[in-house]
C-alpha cells in the first residue's frame, strides 16, 4: 500500500500593516522554530521552505477615506500572490504563514491564478469581509474577502497598489466556520449573497462533525473544485490561543479546530492553506504565546495527515531482533 505524500509549499509573510498591533509578522518563524516542517516530514510530507517574503517600506502611506496603510498591503498582497502562484505552479500545497488575514488577499488570488475556480473555507471568528466602505476601523485584515467576491466588486473604490486585484471567488463556493462577532455591514453581506455560515451557534447545534460533512456536501454539491482553507488563529478558543489581536470568547475548542483539519485533509481536496493573526506580544505570558504556538502547528499538522490515533512512517518496519 503506497503512503500518499502531500508534497507542501511553505511561504512566510512577516507582514503585518492589515492592522495596527505590532507582533503579528513574527508568526512565521515563530511557527517554523516550533517545528512545524520537522513535525510535517516525520508525519510523511515532502516539504520545501520557500522562505519568508520582504516587503518593500511603503513611506507617505495616508488612509484612503477610511482605509488605512493601504499601499503597503497591496504592495504585499501582490508580491504574496506572485509566490503562492509559483509555489502551486511548484505542484504543492501552498502553506502561507502570517502574518494578518489582510494576506489571504494575496493567497487567495495566486492560488486561483494557478489553479482557476476555488472553494474557500474561512476559519475565524471573524467574516473579514468588510468593503473599504462599510469598514469601521479601516484595517484591511477585516475586509480580505470583500476583494475577492466577483459579487462585491462593485462595492469595491479604486485604491492605490490594488489595480493588480481580479475578483475570483463566487460567493457560492465560500464557506464560513466559528464566525461570532461581525459587523452589520458584514450580516447584510452575508444575507445579501447568500454565503454559507456556520457561527458557533451552528458549531453549537449540529456538532463539528456534522457542520464539516454539511460544508464538503455543500461545496461539492455541483463541481469539486480545489480547497483554499484560510484559518485565522482567533476561530479559536482565547483560553487556547489567546496571543492574537482580536481575540474574541466562545470560540472553537481545540479538539473542534484540529477536526476541522482532520476532515479536510481526508477530502484530497486541500489545495492551500493560510494560517494567521497569531501574535506572540497579545499574550499576557511567555506560555500564552507558546500556546498559541503549537495550536497553530498542530491545526497545520492535521491538514497534511496527522491523526491522533497515531501516525508512522510509510516505510516503517518492525525491529528484528
Ligand atoms: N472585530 C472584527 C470585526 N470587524 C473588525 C474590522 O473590520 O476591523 C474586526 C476585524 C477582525 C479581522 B480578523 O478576523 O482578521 O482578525
Ligand atoms: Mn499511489
Ligand atoms: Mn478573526
Ligand atoms: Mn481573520
Amino acid at each position: 500500500h503506497h503512503h500518499h505524500h502531500q508534497s507542501v509549499g511553505i511561504i512566510g509573510a512577516p507582514f503585518s500593516k492589515g492592522q495596527p498591533r505590532g507582533g503579528v509578522e513574527r508568526g512565521p518563524d515563530l511557527i517554523r522554530s516550533a517545528g512545524l516542517l520537522q513535525r510535517l516530514e516525520e508525519q510523511g510530507c515532502a516539504v520545501k521552505d520557500y522562505g519568508n517574503l520582504t516587503f518593500e517600506e511603503v513611506v507617505d502611506d495616508e488612509p484612503v477615506g477610511r482605509v488605512k496603510r493601504a499601499r503597503a498591503v497591496g504592495s504585499a498582497n501582490q508580491r504574496l500572490s506572485e509566490a503562492v502562484r509559483a509555489v502551486k505552479k511548484d505542484g504543492h500545497t501552498s502553506v502561507m504563514l502570517g502574518g494578518d488575514h489582510s494576506l489571504a488577499i494575496g493567497s487567495i488570488h495566486g492560488h486561483s491564478a494557478a489553479v482557476g475556480e476555488l472553494s474557500v473555507v474561512w476559519v475565524d471568528a471573524h467574516a473579514d469581509i468588510n468593503t473599504p466602505l462599510t469598514s469601521t476601523t479601516g484595517n484591511i485584515h477585516g475586509q480580505p474577502m470583500s476583494y475577492l467576491l466577483h459579487e462585491l466588486h462593485s462595492k469595491i473604490p479604486v485604491l492605490p497598489n490594488f489595480s493588480w486585484v481580479k475578483p475570483c471567488v463566487s460567493a457560492k463556493d465560500l464557506v464560513y466556520i466559528g464566525l461570532r462577532d461581525v459587523d452589520p455591514g458584514e450580516h447584510y453581506i452575508l444575507k445579501l449573497l447568500g454565503v454559507k455560515v456556520f457561527s458557533m451557534r451552528e458549531v453549537d447545534q449540529l456538532g463539528v462533525s456534522k457542520v464539516m460533512e454539511q460544508t464538503c456536501d455543500y461545496l461539492s454539491a455541483k463541481v469539486k473544485k480545489p480547497i483554499h482553507l484560510s484559518y485565522d488563529i482567533d476561530a479559536i478558543d482565547p483560553s487556547i490561543t489567546p496571543a492574537t489581536g482580536t481575540p474574541v470568547v466562545g470560540g472553537l475548542t481545540y479538539r473542534e479546530g484540529v477536526y476541522i483539519t482532520e476532515h479536510l485533509c481526508q477530502t484530497g481536496l486541500l489545495s492551500g492553506v493560510d494560517l494567521v493573526e497569531v501574535n506572540p506580544l497579545r499574550g499576557q505570558t511567555e506560555a500564552e504565546a507558546q500556546s498559541t504556538v503549537s495550536t497553530a502547528v498542530d491545526l497545520l499538522l492535521g491538514c497534511f495527515g496527522r491523526l491522533r490515533e497515531g501516525n508512522h512512517p510509510p516505510a516503517y518496519a518492525l525491529p528484528e531482533p
